[in-house]
Parts: C-alpha cells; sequence; structure tokens
C-alpha cells in the first residue's frame, strides 16, 4: 500500500509566501470553522478545477516573433459554468490568476449568480503594443483558452487593461473557430455586438451602493464624505464620479504613475477627461501632486476604495489609514494581517466579493439578455443591479453581526456555504 496521502497537494498550489493565492487560501482557512459539515468539503475550494497554460506567439509590427504567456483558470464550476475578466498586465502570473478565479466562485456566490468563478490573463504590458499587435494577441489567445470556453461553459470579460474592443475580439475570433455568432461567450461587450447597458459603469456603480449602505451602517452623510480612490480605470473612475456626484468630496486620487491631492475636492469629470488623453493623473491642473506614493494610504478621508491592483493595503500602511470605511472596489487589496489591523481600529471593510460584484451582476444580465435576443432598459439594469447589491450587503450585515465575524468572513461564510452544498448535492461518482 502507498503512503502517500489523499490531500498531497500538488506543487503548484502551494503558494509561495503571501501572495495572492496565500491570501486567499487563509481567507479560507478563517471561513473553514464556520461551515459545520460542509467543512469535509473545503479541499475543493482549494484547488481550482482546471488549470490552462498557453502559449500565445505574435508576428510583431517589425516582422521579429514574440511569445506571451497566457492563462485561463477554471476554479469551481458546482454552481453554474465559468466566469470572470482577463486581464493583461506585465505582473500576472499562474498564481495571482488561480487567487482571482477563487475570488469569482466567491463573489459569484456571495450575490448568487448562477456561475461558478474563472479568470485569465497574459503577461504583458499592453502599453508596449501596437493597436495591431494588441488585436492578434487577444485573438491568439482566444483560440488557445478556445477549447474550454463557450457560453455555456466559461464567460471572460473585461478586467484589467481589457475593455469592449477587447472583448468583441475575443466574441469575434471564438465565433469564426464556432463557425457561427456567439454573442454569449463573453461579457462586457460593446453594445452594438450584444453589450448590455450599464455593464460598463456596474462595477463602479455597484460600489457606490454598498458604499452608501455602509456610510448609512456608519452614520455618515455621503454629502459631506471625503473619499479617497487608488486606481482611476473602469472601477475607480465610475466610483469617483458616482461619489462627486452624490456630493461627495474626492479629494485624492492614485494611478500607476502619481497622487494627485485636492482638500477641496477634485473635479472628477475633468480628470476624467484628462486622464482619457493623457493616460494618466499626472499633470491634471486642477490638483496638487503628491510624489511619495506611500503618502497616499495617510490623506485624511471618511472612505478609501482601493481599485487596483491585490495587496495594496498591508501592515506597513494599515495602521496609517485614517478612513472610517473601506470599499474594495479591486480583488484582493487588504492582506490578512492588514485585515487584523483595521478590524482592531475598528475601520469598516466591504471586501471585494461584495463591494465589486456590480461587473460581474451586470455580466450576467448580458449572458441572459444574448440568450433571449430581448434587452431591457438602463433603468430595468440599475435598478435590478441595486436590488442584488443592497440584498446581497443586507444579508452579509446580518450574519457578520450574529456571528461577531467580519463583514468579509460572513460573505464567505453566504458563499461557501452555497459552493459547497451545491457540491455536495451533485456529489462523487463513481
Ligand atoms: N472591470 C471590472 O468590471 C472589474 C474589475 N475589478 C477589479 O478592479 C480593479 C481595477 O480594475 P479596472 O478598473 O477594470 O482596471 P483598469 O485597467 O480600467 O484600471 C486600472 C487602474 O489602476 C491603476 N493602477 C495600476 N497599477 C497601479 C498601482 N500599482 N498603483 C495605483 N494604481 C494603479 C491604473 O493606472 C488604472 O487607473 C482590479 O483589481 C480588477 O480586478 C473587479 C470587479 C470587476
Ligand atoms: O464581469 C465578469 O464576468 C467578471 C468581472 C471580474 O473579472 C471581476 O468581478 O473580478
Amino acid at each position: 500500500m502507498s503512503n502517500v496521502p489523499n490531500h498531497e497537494v500538488p506543487s503548484y498550489l502551494v503558494p509561495h509566501g503571501i501572495g495572492p493565492w496565500g491570501v486567499y487560501l487563509e481567507q479560507i482557512d478563517r471561513v473553514t470553522p464556520h461551515l459545520g459539515s460542509l467543512a469535509r468539503w473545503v479541499e475543493t475550494l482549494k484547488r481550482p478545477k482546471r488549470i490552462l497554460v498557453v502559449d500565445v506567439p505574435i508576428e510583431r509590427d517589425d516582422g521579429t516573433i514574440a511569445h506571451f504567456e497566457g492563462y485561463r483558470v477554471q476554479h469551481n464550476t458546482s454552481r453554474g459554468p465559468g466566469k470572470g475578466g482577463v486581464r493583461f498586465h506585465q505582473d500576472v502570473t499562474l498564481s495571482e490568476v488561480m487567487a482571482l478565479s477563487a475570488w469569482m466562485t466567491i463573489k459569484n456566490a456571495a450575490v448568487n449568480v448562477p456561475y461558478g468563478g474563472a479568470k485569465g490573463g497574459i503577461r504583458v504590458d499592453p502599453k508596449t503594443l501596437s493597436r495591431g499587435e494588441l488585436q492578434r494577441m487577444t485573438r491568439r489567445y482566444t483560440s488557445e483558452i478556445g477549447i474550454i470556453i463557450g457560453p455555456n461553459k466559461d464567460i471572460p470579460a473585461p478586467d484589467v487593461n481589457t475593455d469592449s474592443q477587447i472583448m468583441a475580439w475575443m466574441m469575434d475570433t471564438y465565433s469564426m473557430n464556432q463557425g457561427s455568432t456567439s454573442s454569449g461567450v463573453v461579457t462586457g461587450k460593446p453594445i452594438s455586438l450584444g453589450g448590455s447597458l450599464g455593464r460598463h459603469e456596474a462595477t463602479g456603480r455597484g460600489v457606490f451602493v454598498v458604499g452608501c449602505e455602509a456610510a448609512a451602517k456608519r452614520g455618515m452623510d455621503i454629502k459631506d464624505a471625503k473619499v479617497a480612490v487608488q486606481g482611476f480605470g473602469n472601477v475607480g473612475g465610475i466610483a469617483a464620479r458616482l461619489f462627486a456626484e452624490a456630493g461627495s468630496k474626492v479629494v485624492a486620487v492614485q494611478d500607476h504613475v502619481t497622487t494627485v491631492f485636492n482638500a477641496g475636492g477634485l473635479d472628477v469629470p475633468a480628470l476624467q477627461a484628462y486622464v482619457a488623453k493623457h493616460g494618466s493623473v499626472k499633470g491634471f491642473e486642477g490638483a496638487d501632486e503628491i510624489t511619495d506614493r506611500a503618502q497616499f494610504w495617510s490623506v485624511d478621508c471618511d472612505i478609501l476604495v482601493p481599485a487596483a491592483l491585490e495587496q495594496q493595503i498591508t501592515e506597513a500602511n494599515a495602521n496609517h489609514i485614517k478612513a472610517k470605511i473601506i470599499l474594495e472596489g479591486a480583488n484582493g487589496p487588504t492582506t490578512p494581517a492588514a485585515d487584523d489591523i483595521l478590524r482592531d481600529k475598528g475601520v469598516l471593510i466591504v471586501p471585494d466579493v461584495i463591494a465589486n460584484a456590480g461587473g460581474v451582476t451586470v455580466s450576467y444580465f448580458e449572458w441572459v439578455q444574448d440568450f433571449s435576443s430581448f434587452f431591457w432598459t438602463e433603468d430595468e439594469i440599475n435598478l435590478r443591479l441595486t436590488r442584488i447589491m443592497r440584498e446581497a450587503f443586507a444579508a452579509v450585515w446580518q450574519l457578520a453581526e450574529e456571528k461577531s465575524v467580519s463583514l468579509r468572513t460572513a460573505a464567505f461564510i453566504v458563499a461557501c456555504t452555497r459552493v459547497l452544498q451545491a457540491r455536495e448535492m451533485r456529489g462523487l461518482y463513481p
């Protein structure tokens, strides 16, 4: 008889230090004592169902050949097809995509959309590619992952550095390979190709909706709130705009280049227009520049919205944070150690798996609309989105109070229970 334990963990599942996958595993360890008899299935959540690593070769404009490493990870499909975005970034790694796919499983279950979790990415700085190279890389990647994606299998969407144009190329490539138009294979498409009204704004809108709920719980008036936002792209830019429209002062914005600050409140639409033209907030006239990046975290604000990358709020800066509420627009922006420091300081964190779930919620609406070929109005979409976000927040808030746990642990209890109940009901056969 072999002495190999049946739980031996493959080497690629062992986290290297406390990277995003390590953070996710620690979050699962924290929720496990709350799962009762379902805890016997918890190993399922620590092992992605399917991992695909692909070589993405393209011919560059100068005739040379470049190779990029691409990934698609389907973490779990117990509750439905895989679902989650595609990221183009120079720091993308397999273990990061594993974590992002796992957070999709948790998020989709936390807001009860009928999906499992998946995520993809290519390790590339898209700013170094021409438009033609970007299109060739996107199409080659789509062909390579085409063996595991599909409207009923796994449905990609935008994430960092990907947008509706990338989704259009992905949809077209998949459709060409299938021989018929398949609009439901990706979400976040242009409206003219079966995209949904409201999807572009949905993640930022969801952040704003739960921000209003959290502020009400803390007795804070959004109209007087000072807001600081890290990341001024799709999520951060739109969340900032909605807070400003509601009367809040957006006092600081940090992007990949620098930080801009205005104690009286930045002109958010003007900043968005500036970034659309110049690619960064750097040089915006209606603000002072803060050159020391670390200082962003000690800005005087009531609400902090990390909306860039993972592991931004750490032991190193958590103690400096002045905000009373943190809305996680990004996936995985807070390490478990920082979570503990902020809890002890009394800071309310609305976790990513609730706070940024507006995007996948409207992606779900898009997918439903594509299947029925019947499209809803923007008002209908925003009303349904707002209802789902408020209900998810309320359910998690109530459970957190009942069990005296953080909103993150409560969201994980709700989500892991749904995923593992589905797993148990489906059973193992033979
Ligand atoms: N796009 C979507 O629908 C969803 C996105 N998210 C998450 O939100 C976050 C942001 O995504 P998007 O807004 O879509 O990306 P994006 O590509 O539209 O914008 C990213 C922003 O982050 C900034 N940034 C990049 N590196 C930075 C750094 N080191 N420090 C400060 N800022 C930095 C960029 O300058 C840019 O402003 C990611 O964590 C993503 O996974 C979560 C749910 C849905
Ligand atoms: O809209 C989607 O399918 C997923 C968006 C995403 O990648 C995320 O929620 O992190």
